[in-house]
């Protein structure tokens, strides 16, 4: 495996593109689960390799819930991407961390329920090992990018995802905070999830946009508080991304995630399914190879 990295951006809300890449360029990259939410961006950002993709496409067309997350992190995997990083808005479920605050998040509550979660399925069987769900290295190199741009981040914490659009009524808001969770998403399920399966380190910065709807005699959470939230937000996750591809070492040493699949796959090679194993191509080339 080669020792150069490639980074994968997924940008979401109020991130449509980033900053100090040379040689941009759009690139279209189709998959067999079908199209990504948009052309990916190439480039470098001193000297390292970047794949940008707006995770809901340019002009924001794409909701939550109608994301192809296969098709994204698939089209991240055959643009040769060896990690993923996520740039999130996301509310806040504790006093603690108020709007403009950059959060390194490290556990996930999956509340999706209408989205496809796994590559794998009838026909090839694997079980990826999720209990630590985010890449310890990339967030580590992510809180300190952040923190020399001067954001205010806070490592470690338990996103709730949900299944959106709409955003919580107050009693799923008040439960969540119940239940030990510190924001609130929609996008992070499936997609680090198929990270994992792509044998992809994935990391996610949220940047907290407001206090969805549990404060006592509050308002709620609107969509405008959210994007003049990211106005403001957007500038400092652009720096934070040029600052992290500045620190990386020279070279990208083995990540016990890059071989996820080594011990996930379940199906007897003589019952995989052809059709399956064809679209899963990207996915398996180094566990199976050419098999
Ligand atoms: C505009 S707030 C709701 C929307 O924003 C977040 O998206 P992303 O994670 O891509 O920044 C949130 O998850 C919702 O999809
Ligand atoms: N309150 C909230 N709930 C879900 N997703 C969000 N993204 C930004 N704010 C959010």
């Amino acid at each position: 495996m080669s020792s150069e990295w490639t980074i994968g951006v997924v940008g979401g809300s109020g991130v449509y593109a980033i900053d100090g890449l040379e040689d941009p360029e759009w690139i279209a990259i189709d998959t067999p689960w079908g199209a990504p939410s948009d052309e990916l961006l190439t480039g470098r950002i001193e000297g390292v390799k970047f794949v940008f993709l707006p995770r809901h496409g340019r002009g924001h067309r794409i909701s939550p819930s109608e994301l192809n997350a296969r098709a994204n992190i698939d089209a991240l995997k055959r643009a040769g991407c060896t990690d993923v990083i996520s740039l999130s808005a996301i509310g806040s479920l504790q006093e603690h961390l108020p709007p403009g605050k950059f959060v390194v998040v490290d556990q996930f509550v999956d509340r999706t329920f209408a989205r496809v979660k796994s590559f794998f399925g009838t026909g090839c069987v694997a079980h990826v090992s999720v209990a630590d769900p985010v890449c310890p290295r990339l967030s580590a190199m992510l809180a300190a990018a952040g923190r020399a741009v001067g954001a205010d981040i806070h490592e470690g914490a338990t996103q709730l995802v949900m299944e959106g659009p709409q955003f919580s009524t107050r009693a799923e808001s008040r439960l969540y905070r119940q239940w030990g969770c510190d924001v609130i998403g929609m996008t992070a399920m499936p997609e680090a999830k198929l990270a994992r399966e792509a044998e992809l380190p994935y990391a996610v910065v949220g940047m907290v946009t407001d206090y969805d709807s549990w404060r006592e005699g509050e308002g709620h959470v609107e969509v405008d508080e959210v994007i003049a939230q990211l106005i403001a937000n957007s500038g400092l996750a652009k720096q934070l991304v040029v600052e992290f591809a500045r620190s990386l070492p020279a070279e990208r040493t083995p990540s016990p995630i890059d071989t996820a699949l080594d011990v996930a796959l379940m199906t007897a090679p003589e019952k995989r399914d052809p059709a399956l194993m064809a679209k899963l191509d990207a996915i398996t080339a180094r566990v199976l190879g050419g098999r």
